[in-house]
């Protein structure tokens, strides 16, 4: 099993490139067939997000814009339980078809704040497209979780955008931690 070591926690293997971008090209097929004819407005979520945007939207063969907003709540493995928003969305989205870009949906509560935020912005629709899902982690109903690659068990991971403590983003694979 190969193993890595970031900062002060052990991680293994879990998800490599090869299949997340497998998974990322049926996400993009599922894209172009469900906004055909329409010109929907991806909104990245940063940090975590950045890698998986830039996959999925090379993907993505129909108009569309891109735009990103920054929030954070996570302090090392556990929610802070509060919502930073860091950088707001610079476009106006009233009217438009919008697509939340998220790496992962962890507890919900970083995206119940967003989607709060968006909805509020009189969108013609709102769904979200998230890398990975923790469903025995989920604390918030969220209707709106349409595009999903990864239903995963309730452990930290880190790889692929996902950070412990700022680090690990760069990695090409998914590992998750060897323990609590
Ligand atoms: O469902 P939740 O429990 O709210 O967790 C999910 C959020 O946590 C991470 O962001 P983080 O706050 O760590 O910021 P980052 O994207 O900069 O890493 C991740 O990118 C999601 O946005
Ligand atoms: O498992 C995780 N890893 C990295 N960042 C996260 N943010 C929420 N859950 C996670």
């Amino acid at each position: 099993m190969h193993k890595i070591q970031v900062e002060d926690k052990e991680f293994e293997i879990f998800l490599d490139n090869d299949i997340i971008n497998k998974r990322i090209r049926l996400m993009g097929i599922q894209l172009n067939v469900d906004y055909e004819d329409k010109c929907p407005l991806f909104v990245g979520v940063l940090n975590g997000s950045f890698l998986f945007m830039a996959d999925l939207i090379k993907e993505v063969n129909i108009p569309c814009e891109i735009t990103f907003m920054r929030v954070a709540s996570y302090e090392g493995t556990s929610s802070s339980g509060q919502v930073k928003e860091l950088i707001g969305l610079p476009t106006n989205i009233e009217g438009r078809d919008i697509i939340i870009v998220e790496d992962i949906v962890d507890t919900g509560l970083t995206l119940t704040h967003i989607l709060k935020t968006i909805k509020e912005k009189n969108p013609a629709s709102v769904k979200v497209a998230s890398l990975l899902l923790k469903p025995a982690a989920l604390k918030y109903d969220i209707d709106d979780l349409e595009y999903i690659g990864f239903e995963i068990p309730n452990e930290f991971v880190v790889g692929y955008g996902l950070d412990y403590n700022g680090l690990g983003r760069n990695l090409i694979d998914i590992y998750r931690a060897t323990e609590a």
